[in-house]
């Protein structure tokens, strides 16, 4: 997979170099390449935001340097025979970025992270570039970060686990919170005992079926605990 980021802070994204996606992007099953904005706006200043039509406060990011930017990303897959990249908006607006979406996106060749900064992007960049390519604006949660650049770090890194590869042993992505509908269950290793509290009895049995009834019975109660939300009406 190849994923591209449009960034005015490129160097934000070194940390992917390391851990994990570092060791994928060094087997070359990721390509992650940080693209600055900024090399992208041609006046003395490198101006990428400008004062929003309509007043208010703050600075709205301007469409030509996104433009620009984007067209490289595009005209390069293009001229490359690769599918149309996907273009990623990570935004307080979006539809909430759920482990579903990240298994979904996991399955794509290319995407295209364009990180927000100020009040945003002006619209007609996203209007324009759903005339050539799909685009999701994708949100984390309810709440508002600075800009998107810490939203698509984190997508990134929930997609970049699931491309094939990039995980030593798949099973490990097996039963993770979210990733079917319920939270993971308590997980223990040793001492038996630490500071008094022992690990639970069924664990040490050796019985393979009673440990696997008891992990699941885990998850349904600590879902119906935390996040009752996920279980279906008969469940909760
Ligand atoms: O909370 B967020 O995911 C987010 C994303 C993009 C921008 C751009 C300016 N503020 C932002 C916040």
């Amino acid at each position: 997979m190849r994923i591209d980021i449009v960034t005015i802070f490129p160097e934000f994204f070194r940390v992917l170099d390391v851990s994990l996606l570092g060791r994928a992007r060094t087997a070359g099953l990721l390509d992650v390449r940080a693209h600055d904005l900024r090399d992208h706006a041609h006046d003395r200043h490198r101006t990428v935001d400008d004062t929003p039509y309509g007043g208010g406060a703050g600075m709205v990011m301007k469409p030509e340097p996104w433009g620009e930017a984007l067209d490289g990303i595009l005209d390069e897959a293009e001229g490359a025979g690769e599918t149309v990249p996907t273009l990623i908006v990570p935004s307080p607006a979006g539809e909430p970025f759920t482990q579903a979406i990240a298994a979904e996106l996991a399955q794509l060749d290319h995407l295209v992270f364009a990180c927000g900064r100020y009040e945003g992007i002006d619209q007609r960049v996203v209007d324009h570039y759903e005339e050539r390519m799909p685009v999701r604006l994708l949100s984390l949660g309810d709440y508002v970060l600075n800009g998107g650049e810490v939203a698509a770090m984190a997508m990134i890194e929930a997609v970049g686990r699931l491309v094939p590869g990039v995980v030593g042993n798949p099973e490990s992505l097996v039963e993770e919170s979210h990733e079917d509908g319920l939270l993971e269950y308590p997980s223990y290793t040793k001492p038996q005992v630490w500071r008094g509290l022992e690990v639970p009895d069924v664990l040490r049995s050796g019985n393979h079926g009673a440990v696997a009834a008891w992990r699941h019975e885990q998850r349904i109660e600590r879902t119906r605990r935390v996040r009752p939300d996920l279980l279906g009406d008969d469940d909760a």
